[in-house]
């Protein structure tokens, strides 16, 4: 796996995030917070991480939602998967919600989400007047399977 190295700012209370395992695609991020809180039902928060971080040229950084908190307590990221980008030196936050109905507490160190460090390209575009023929064509939402 390709090895990065990153410069980043831990003013959290927490341990930098680390992967759980050698195959791990994400690191889990910690809610930095003194004291818990709870969303109603539909609710949502800002949660801050602490963390500031200086992605190199040509990389984001995805903030997705972790599937254990998802399917035990309903708390997802609503914005998912959240673009920190490049150039981005702000702190890192979770944008979390509650979809379940009953309130949701969350803890301080809870680990809430988890960030997932990407390549991606950025696109020059070539103004044309026609595009290459695919089979697929302009088929799509469900065309494929259809006898
Ligand atoms: O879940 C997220 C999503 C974004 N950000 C930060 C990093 C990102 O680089 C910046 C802007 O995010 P985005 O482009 O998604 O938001 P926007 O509404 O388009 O704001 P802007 O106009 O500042 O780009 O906010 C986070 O900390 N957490
Ligand atoms: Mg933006």
């Amino acid at each position: 796996m390709e090895k990065l190295s990153v410069n980043i700012i831990n003013q959290s209370a927490f341990a930098l995030p680390a992967y759980a395992t050698s195959g791990s695609a994400g690191m889990d991020l910690r809610a930095n917070i003194t004291e818990s809180f709870t969303l109603q039902p539909l609710e949502r928060t800002l949660v801050p991480t602490g963390l500031f971080m200086a992605l190199p040229e040509g990389y984001e950084a995805q903030i997705r939602p972790r599937s254990g908190l998802a399917i035990k307590q309903g708390l997802t990221c609503l914005n998912t998967p959240g673009t920190i980008d490049a150039d981005y030196r702000g702190e890192i936050k979770v944008i979390l919600i509650n979809l379940s109905n009953e309130p949701q507490t969350v803890l301080p160190g809870d680990r809430i989400a988890q960030m997932v460090i990407q390549r991606v390209a950025q696109v020059e575009w070539l103004a044309v007047e026609t595009l290459d023929t695919t089979n697929r064509g302009s088929g799509g939402f469900g065309h494929t399977g259809k006898i």
